[in-house]
């Protein structure tokens, strides 16, 4: 095994494994840790793990402990993935697992690459734009768990961390790998710690890329796993049949939206007018013990419809705020989330095997309640959301990331569907 990634939520994880994959890895996702020891065959493999929004120390003791386990199969580099919107708060997690991570492995210097140019998320002198604009002026502002109000990479990394962080800025980024490296070096006998990475591009990405080589942990989003992958193609084998593996068939298709993201809301609002929806009542899913009945027949009527049905909690960022100024964010959320637990299970009882769906968090919540241990990867959606098959029974998803694909995605997203 070359390269071992530990991912803060399901969505980035496949994010990552998908690019993975298209740049030629042969790329396993386990979602957690493993109990076993079993060793996994592939140039990377991909753990994913729900660290992004839970207690600190549980987001350490989670990574670390993927951190030794990949140790365990032998991987030489190792890649702490989070979001390309780096959300995080005050407390973390981004910080606190990057310096747990950091001590684990016995190194002193890493760096910050969240940027994503494919999806629009660059990083210009440490400030983190989202389709060009400021994060904290994006609808990252409005996240309903981790809102951003900051786009300094430097000033986040600094509030959550116990290190410095410094920036390679765009002068030295575009000058290539050479002086990128050489920059590195000066940050650390500077007594820096992190090092975030200007990107507006790919170009930038594959200096980046050359010059982590070295590298014994990275952190960042899903753009530089090309570069990464590039650095160990003398190593790789072939990988036509991981993706193959990875392709959704045709069975029972459900999707679920637990996403309040811009471009979610906006996908939503178009599948709406081409296919069967249901709209989740917040307050239902917090007091009504039989409202999974409701939803669930609801959904098991509308199965051969030509789409497939949806159901959601998405909402637009107002309708949220109400909601969680009536129930309290956490409380509110909980509810969604608990809500789409249950409804999964009895739909896997009832043999839906291809789910499609939104958030971050909510996929990690689906993938959990569907009890999958792992996936091989299939084709890609959108950039950053393949197809995913798992392992061990019959099964296929496709975990969007809250602000990826465009807004036809839904329907996309069954056109892979096939024998
Ligand atoms: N109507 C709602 N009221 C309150 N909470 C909601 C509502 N709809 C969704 N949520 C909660 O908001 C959170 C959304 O997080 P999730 O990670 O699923 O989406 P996202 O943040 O847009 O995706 P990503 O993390 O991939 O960018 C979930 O905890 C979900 O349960
Ligand atoms: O990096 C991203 O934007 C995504 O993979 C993600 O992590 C959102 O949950």
């Amino acid at each position: 095994m070359l390269l071992g990634v530990i991912a803060d939520d399901f969505t980035g994880a496949t994010d990552i494994a998908g690019f993975l994959v298209a740049n030629g890895m042969k790329t396993i996702q386990l979602n957690g840790v493993p109990q076993e020891q079993a060793a996994v065959k592939a140039d990377a493999v991909v753990i994913s793990l729900k660290s992004r929004s839970c207690p600190v120390n549980e987001a350490i003791e989670q990574s670390v402990s993927a951190l030794k386990w990949l140790q365990d199969q032998g991987c030489r580099q190792f890649y702490f993935k989070y979001c390309s919107t780096f959300d995080s708060t005050a407390e973390g997690n981004i910080g606190p697992v990057t310096d747990a991570l950091l001590d684990t492995l016995g190194e002193s210097f890493t760096i910050l690459c969240p940027s994503l140019p494919v999806n629009g998320r660059t990083v210009y002198q440490g400030h983190l734009f989202v389709q060009g604009s400021l994060l904290n002026e994006s609808g990252m502002r409005n996240h309903p768990v981790t809102p951003m109000k900051d786009a300094n990479l430097m000033r986040l990394m600094d509030a959550q961390a116990n290190g410095k962080t410094g920036l390679v800025a765009y002068h030295d980024i575009a000058q290539g790998a050479a002086q990128i490296a050489a920059r590195f070096e000066a940050l650390k006998q500077q007594g820096c710690r992190y090092a975030v990475v200007d990107t507006l591009d790919n170009t930038h990405l594959a200096s980046i890329g050359e010059a982590c080589r070295t590298l014994k942990l990275i952190t960042g989003g899903s753009g530089l796993a090309a570069g990464i992958a590039h650095n160990w193609t003398e190593s790789l084998s072939d990988q036509s049949q991981a993706m193959q593996a990875g392709q959704p068939a045709p069975g029972p298709t459900v999707i679920l939206s637990g996403s309040c993201s811009v471009m979610t809301n906006r996908q939503v609002a178009v599948y709406q007018s081409q296919a069967p929806h249901f709209a989740l009542d917040v307050q239902s899913c917090l007091s009504e013990p039989h409202y999974v009945d409701t939803v669930y027949d609801w959904v098991v009527s509308h199965l051969g419809s030509t789409l497939a049905p949806m159901v959601y909690a998405t909402a637009e960022p107002e309708i949220l705020r109400a909601i969680q100024a009536a129930y309290g964010a956490q409380a509110s959320s909980q509810a969604v989330e608990h809500f789409f637990h249950r409804l999964v299970q009895r739909l896997q009882q009832h043999g839906v095997t291809n789910f499609i769906v939104a958030g971050g968090e909510t996929s990690g919540v689906v993938t959990q309640s569907l009890n999958v241990k792992g996936f091989y990867i299939g084709p890609q959606i959108a950039p950053g959301v393949p197809w995913v098959k798992a392992t061990d029974q019959p099964l296929s998803l496709a975990l969007k990331s809250g602000n990826f694909g465009d807004e036809q995605f839904f329907t996309t997203a069954q056109g892979f569907i096939h024998d």
